[in-house]
C-alpha cells in the first residue's frame, strides 16, 4: 500500500525523469499497467516512450494526468480506495466529477449521504421538506439532539461538510413535486430515492426516465429492507414492475409499522455503494434485480425482476406519459400523508379527550378498551383500560371477554369507550362490535384522536410515539 502511495506523491516529477532515463520509463510503464489497457502499452513500446505517453495522456487519462488533478490531500484522504485495482485514480476522478441527488433526508438518506461524502463524490444534493424530530434520531443518524426542529436537508449537509469539506453540498428544502422535480433532478447525474411514500416513488421514476437518469431505490420497514436500480443499463423502470399504485390502505409506513434503525442504515449504505459504482463506471449489480434484506434472519436474497416492458406506459415502445402528472391523485395519497384520518362514525358516537377527562373526573362508570397492539400499550396506557388488540376484536373469545366486562358495569347507561393511537382503529372497532353487542343495550363510542390527542390536549406529560 505504501509503495503505490509514495509513487503517486512523486507523480509531478515523472515527466522530467522520463526524458532522462529509460529505467524510469520502465518504472512509469509498470505504474501505467494499473490504469492503461495492455494493448495500449504494447503499442507504446514500439516508439519513443515520451511521445507515446504524451499522446496517451490526451485520450487514456494516464496516471500522470489523473494524479495531477488530485491534490496531495486528495491522495492522502482517498489512498485506501485509490489502490483498489478496479477503482483507482480513474474511479476517484470520476467520483469527484459526479453529482448525486438524495431525495429524502431520513433513515436511508443519512447513511447514503455520509458514505458518498466520505468517498469523495464531488457534489451531493439533499432534498427534504421536513424538519428533524426526536423520533427520527434512532435511525436518521446525521441529525443531532440540538438539531431537533431544524430542516433535515440542512442538518444533513452540515454533517456531510464537517466530514469532507471538499464536497459541494446543496440543500433543497422543498417538497419534491411535479412542478419542481425536473428542475432539481436535471442538475444531477445519479438520483437516490430515499423517500418513504408511493407518490414520491412514481414521481422520481417518471422524472428519471424523462431525464434519462439512473434511479437507486431503497426502502425499509420493521426488520426488512429492499434495494433496486431503475432505468439503468437497459433495465426496467418502476412502472415496468408496478404499472399501477397499491391501494393506499395497504401501504404501511415506519411511523405505523416501526423500523429498527440499522435496517435503513444497511440499505442506505448499499444505495451509496451503487451510486459510487455507477459514478466510477463500474456499473450496478441491481439493474433488473431486487435485493431483499431480512435483518431478523440475517439474510440477503437477490431476485431477478421482470425485464423492461415494451408495453410500459413510460419507458416502453409507445409511451403515453411524456410529462409529469399529478401523483397525489394517481396514488390516492400525498407524499406528506404520514397518517390517515378517518371519519367513520357520527358525531354522537364520538367523544373528545376533554369530554373523556370530564367523565373520569365525575367518576362515571364506564369501560375503556384500548385496541392498540400490546407492544404499543406497553409504551403507555390510560389507567384502568383493558387491552383488546384491534386485530383480535372480532375473535369470539375476545368478544366474550368484552361482554363479561360490560355485564359487570353496574350503571343503567352502560358506556363503553374505545381508544387507539390516533383515532382510526377505535372507530373501526366500534363499527365491528356494535352488531355483536347490540343485545346488551350498550353505547359504544370512540375517543377522537386517540392516545396522541390525549397527550397533546389533556396530559402533556404523557408520552407521544
Ligand atoms: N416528495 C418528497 N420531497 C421531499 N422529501 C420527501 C418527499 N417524500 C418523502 N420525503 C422525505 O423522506 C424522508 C423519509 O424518511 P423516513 O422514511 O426515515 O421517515 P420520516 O418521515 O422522517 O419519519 P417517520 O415516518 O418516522 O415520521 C422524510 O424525511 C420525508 O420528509
Ligand atoms: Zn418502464
Amino acid at each position: 500500500m505504501m509503495g503505490l502511495q509514495e509513487e503517486e506523491f512523486q507523480m509531478p516529477n515523472f515527466k522530467q525523469l522520463l526524458e532522462e532515463k529509460d529505467s524510469e520509463i520502465m518504472r512509469l510503464k509498470t505504474l501505467l499497467t494499473k490504469y492503461v489497457p495492455k494493448s495500449e502499452l504494447d503499442q507504446m513500446s514500439n516508439s519513443h516512450p515520451s511521445t507515446k505517453i504524451a499522446a496517451s495522456t490526451a485520450t487514456l487519462e494516464s496516471p500522470e494526468n489523473l494524479c495531477s488533478q488530485l491534490s496531495k490531500e486528495d491522495v492522502a484522504r482517498y489512498s485506501r480506495q485509490l489502490i483498489l485495482p478496479d477503482f483507482g485514480v480513474g474511479g476517484q476522478q470520476k467520483l469527484k466529477k459526479a453529482s448525486v441527488l438524495i431525495v429524502g433526508a431520513g433513515g436511508l438518506g443519512c447513511p447514503a449521504a455520509i458514505y458518498l461524502a466520505a468517498a469523495g463524490v464531488g457534489t451531493i444534493g439533499v432534498v427534504d421538506y421536513d424538519s428533524v424530530e426526536l423520533s427520527n434520531l434512532h435511525r436518521q443518524i446525521l441529525h443531532k439532539e440540538h438539531g431537533v426542529g431544524t430542516p433535515k436537508s440542512l442538518s444533513i449537509i452540515l454533517a456531510v461538510s464537517s466530514l469532507n469539506s471538499s464536497v459541494k453540498c446543496v440543500s433543497h428544502h422543498v417538497l419534491l413535486k411535479s412542478n419542481n422535480a425536473e428542475e432539481v433532478i436535471s442538475q444531477y447525474d445519479i438520483i437516490i430515492d430515499a423517500t418513504d411514500n408511493v407518490a414520491s416513488r412514481y414521481l422520481l421514476n417518471d422524472a428519471c426516465v424523462l431525464l434519462k437518469k439512473p434511479l437507486i431505490s431503497g426502502s425499509a420497514l420493521r426488520f426488512e429492507g429492499q434495494l433496486t436500480v431503475y432505468n439503468f443499463d437497459g433495465g426496467p423502470c418502476y412502472r415496468c414492475i408496478h404499472p399501477s399504485p397499491p391501494p393506499p390502505e395497504t401501504v404501511t409506513n415506519c411511523s405505523d409499522g416501526g423500523v429498527l434503525g440499522v435496517v435503513p442504515g444497511t440499505i442506505g449504505c448499499l444505495q451509496a455503494l451503487e451510486a459510487i459504482k455507477i459514478a466510477a463506471g463500474l456499473g450496478s449489480s441491481f439493474s433488473g434485480k431486487l435485493l431483499l434484506f431480512d435483518g431478523k434472519e440475517g439474510s440477503f436474497r437477490k431476485i431477478t425482476l421482470r425485464s423492461k416492458q415494451k408495453t410500459c406506459s413510460l419507458c416502453g415502445d409507445n409511451p403515453v406519459i411524456s410529462k409529469l402528472i399529478d401523483y397525489e391523485q394517481f396514488c390516492g395519497a400525498s407524499p406528506t400523508d404520514k397518517t390517515e384520518t378517518l371519519h367513520l362514525l357520527d358525531d354522537c358516537s364520538r367523544l373528545t379527550c376533554q369530554e373523556y377527562k370530564q367523565l373520569k373526573e365525575d367518576s362515571s362508570p364506564h369501560l375503556l378498551i384500548d385496541v392498540r397492539p400490546p407492544e404499543e400499550v406497553a409504551i403507555c396506557r390510560l389507567p384502568n383500560s383493558v387491552n383488546v388488540p384491534f386485530s383480535k376484536v372480532e375473535d369470539p373469545i375476545e368478544v366474550e371477554k368484552i361482554r363479561n366486562y360490560i355485564q359487570k358495569l353496574d350503571n343503567k347507561n352502560k358506556q363503553v369507550f374505545f381508544i387507539c393511537r390516533r383515532g382510526n382503529n377505535s372507530q373501526r372497532a366500534v363499527q365491528l362490535l356494535e352488531p355483536k353487542l347490540a343485545d346488551l343495550n350498550v353505547i359504544l363510542r370512540d375517543i377522537r384522536g386517540g392516545i396522541q390527542a390525549w397527550a397533546e390536549e389533556v396530559d402533556t406529560a404523557f408520552p407521544i410515539y
